[in-house]
């Protein structure tokens, strides 16, 4: 079949299709020459309108900001600092809007609130909806506003109705296959569901930094099993010598367990275990509903040794009564760059796709200057690379985030906030390569890419002082500003304006103000302050980024040297993170560079004839 006539599958999906024994009996599987009707199902809520949400969120931090500038410093650490304006700092009491006090100093032009970044959101919130959250990068050829249009496929709808039905499940599917649409909605619907014992539903991830991605906890702290070390009896007496842990066991109905790939087989079967055993019931999993997700061909569990996957604990099969496979690819559209990363997900290359790789070696060229981000498999070679290009642009602006939370364990807190991506220090300077953190609105979401073209005092930019340079601005009007050298004379803390590409080639420039990146206890009042929150600019340099941090991520320009790849999945996280192969650089690609763990490869063939039961 030629390559164009095919809708963007999963390799799983094709064997499906061909043996015809895969996934759910019930389950709508299209065959590969069909196009997946999508119904909004359930139908979807009226999307929030950003324009009065920005607004509202725009004119709170205001107030905050102005009524922390003209308060003495607090005794912290200083937050928001750059390094012309080091004292007016906001108490994080300010921003969250916890403080009864802060007062409107001044109000701001009805165009502000338009183009300006803040809001006062959780990390959860950026992660929220599938109908706020997911249309990628600033730059690839996307022509519809994804944000407003996401339904659930049939698939993904399937799904969460057996989930709204209290059945235990495993969904698993390639890169892209919208698995992280699903369990937003998924949590979403749940939410609602337990709206009034919310302490019914724990959202977990195996690691901190997806957990932070779904605004829950890792499974590790969330069950109170510190490592998790211990055998299952040790490890369910300790945590019945602490209140809030057996609590919490005793009060969930429905455990979420995100990146299931990361977590290792044994601590699945300890879970298992614990839980029938706090739960006093034989019941799989002690009678609580378990929906899990995750792609084992993605990162495997962290291990010195042969890793065990969560799929050959136990356990496991008794835990999840039904397994299904997201077939359908939403990432990429083009069938061909589908098929390659999948050949690469089961590390069966073809010659073609070899070829295929060899050729993506070239150099990408833009004509925005927003260059591809680097993915790298270790933390350092991401920091350099983000040093050395910063430092190399001279006369740098410093950020330090403002840190608060109601866990005064220090390390405690600190373990939580190493996992948001919002960084403790953030430092910039003009020309900056940067990623949005947060969704604002259809065109700026999470993962876009953009350039700091300025700093900006808000007030200036509030009143379109700084209105200058209006060539190639989207959104602009009066509140466009143009690149300055070095921080504002204003009264009050520049911030960065950032110049983003759009979807078709415009480019918008936005000033990026802090919002509070927050950690809230399951089952928290919304009154309740968070247990730990940041308040940062919602950036981070963009130059390079970790593929485990990449993990979750759409990018729309991505430049990999498979060279220092040593993880089995780690090449396949990392272009697979790419929406096209226009936009996506591969360096010192070898064939046997790809692996997929062969356990992994082994399990997915039974999985193939599994039949669901419905
Ligand atoms: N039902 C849908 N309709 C339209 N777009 C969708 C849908 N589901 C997912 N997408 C889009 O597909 C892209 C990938 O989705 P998502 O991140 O949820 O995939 P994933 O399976 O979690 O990927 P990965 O495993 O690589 O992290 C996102 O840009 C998202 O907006």
């Amino acid at each position: 079949m030629p390559a164009a006539s095919r809708t963007s599958q999963s390799g799983l999906a094709r064997a499906k299709n061909r043996e015809d024994q895969w996934g759910s009996s019930n389950m709508s599987q299209p065959s590969s020459s069909q196009p997946i009707d999508w119904e909004p199902t359930p139908p979807k809520p009226k999307p929030k309108a950003p324009k009065r949400d920005n607004a509202a969120r725009m004119k709170f931090i205001e107030q905050a900001l102005a009524e922390a500038a003209q308060k003495p410093a607090p005794s912290q650490p200083t937050p928001l600092t750059t390094s012309s304006v080091p004292n007016k700092r906001p108490s994080t009491d300010d921003i969250t809007g916890n403080n009864a006090t802060a007062k409107k100093a001044r109000v701001l032009p009805p165009g502000y609130a338009k183009q300006s970044i803040v809001a006062s959101t959780s990390p959860s919130s950026r992660s929220t909806p599938a109908a706020q959250s997911n249309t990628p990068s600033s730059s690839a050829p996307r022509s519809k506003s994804k944000l407003a249009g996401v339904f659930l496929s049939k698939e993904q709808s399937h799904i969460l109705r057996l989930v709204q039905e209290g059945n235990s499940l495993f969904y698993t599917g390639s890169a892209g296959t919208g698995k992280s649409v699903l369990l937003r909605e998924i949590i979403k619907v749940l939410r609602m569901k337990f709206s009034r014992n919310p302490d019914s539903l724990g959202i977990t991830a195996s690691t901190g930094i997806a957990a932070c991605n779904i605004g829950g906890q890792t499974i590790h702290s969330w069950a109170g099993i510190g490592l998790g070390v211990e055998s299952a009896e040790e490890l369910a007496s300790k945590i019945r010598k602490n209140k809030k842990s057996v609590t919490r066991w005793a009060r969930t109905r429905v455990l979420i367990i995100d990146e299931i790939s990361m977590l290792d087989g044994n601590l699945f079967d300890k879970l298992a275990k614990i839980a029938k055993m706090l739960k006093k019931s034989p019941e799989p999993f002690g009678g609580i509903q378990v929906v899990i997700t995750g792609d084992f061909f993605q990162l495997p569990p962290v291990s010195r040794t042969q890793p065990k996957f969560a799929f050959e604990a136990e356990l496991w099969t008794e835990s999840i009564k039904h397994t299904f496979n997201l077939t359908k690819v939403f990432r990429q559209s083009d069938p061909r760059f589908v098929d390659m990363l999948n050949e690469m997900r089961f590390g069966t290359l073809s010659q073609r796709s070899i070829d295929e790789f060899k050729k993506l070696s070239r150099d990408l060229q833009f004509n925005d200057n927003i260059e591809p981000t680097e993915l790298y498999p270790m933390r350092e070679g991401v920091d350099s690379a983000n040093r050395a290009r910063l430092r190399a642009l001279g006369s740098l602006q410093s950020y330090a985030a403002m840190e608060s939370g109601t866990i005064t364990d220090p390390t405690q807190r600190e373990k939580i906030l190493s996992n948001f991506m919002a960084p403790k220090h953030l430092e910039l300077a003009i020309n900056a390569q940067v990623m949005l953190i947060k969704n604002v609105d259809e065109t700026l979401v999470n993962g876009s890419l953009g350039r700091v073209v300025g700093f900006a005092d808000p007030d200036d930019y509030a009143k379109g002082d700084s209105a200058q340079d209006a060539s190639g601005v989207v959104g602009g009007g009066s509140m466009n500003l143009t690149a300055k050298k070095g921080p504002s004379t204003g009264s009050r803390k520049p911030y960065p304006v950032v110049e983003f590409g759009m979807t078709n080639g415009t480019k918008r420039r936005v000033l990026v103000l802090p919002e509070v990146f927050k950690f809230e206890q399951p089952g928290a009042q919304p009154s309740t302050p968070p247990a730990a929150s940041r308040t940062q600019l919602p950036l981070i340099l963009a130059w390079a980024m970790s593929i485990h941090k990449s993990q979750g991520q759409t990018l729309d320009r991505v430049r990999v040297d498979l060279k220092k790849i040593f993880e089995k999945g780690q090449a396949y996280v990392a272009l697979s993170r790419a929406t096209s192969l226009e936009g996506l650089q591969v360096l010192n690609f070898k064939p046997g560079q790809v692996m997929a763990h062969p356990k992994v490869i082994q399990w997915s063939k039974s999985l193939s004839t599994i039949q669901d039961d419905l």
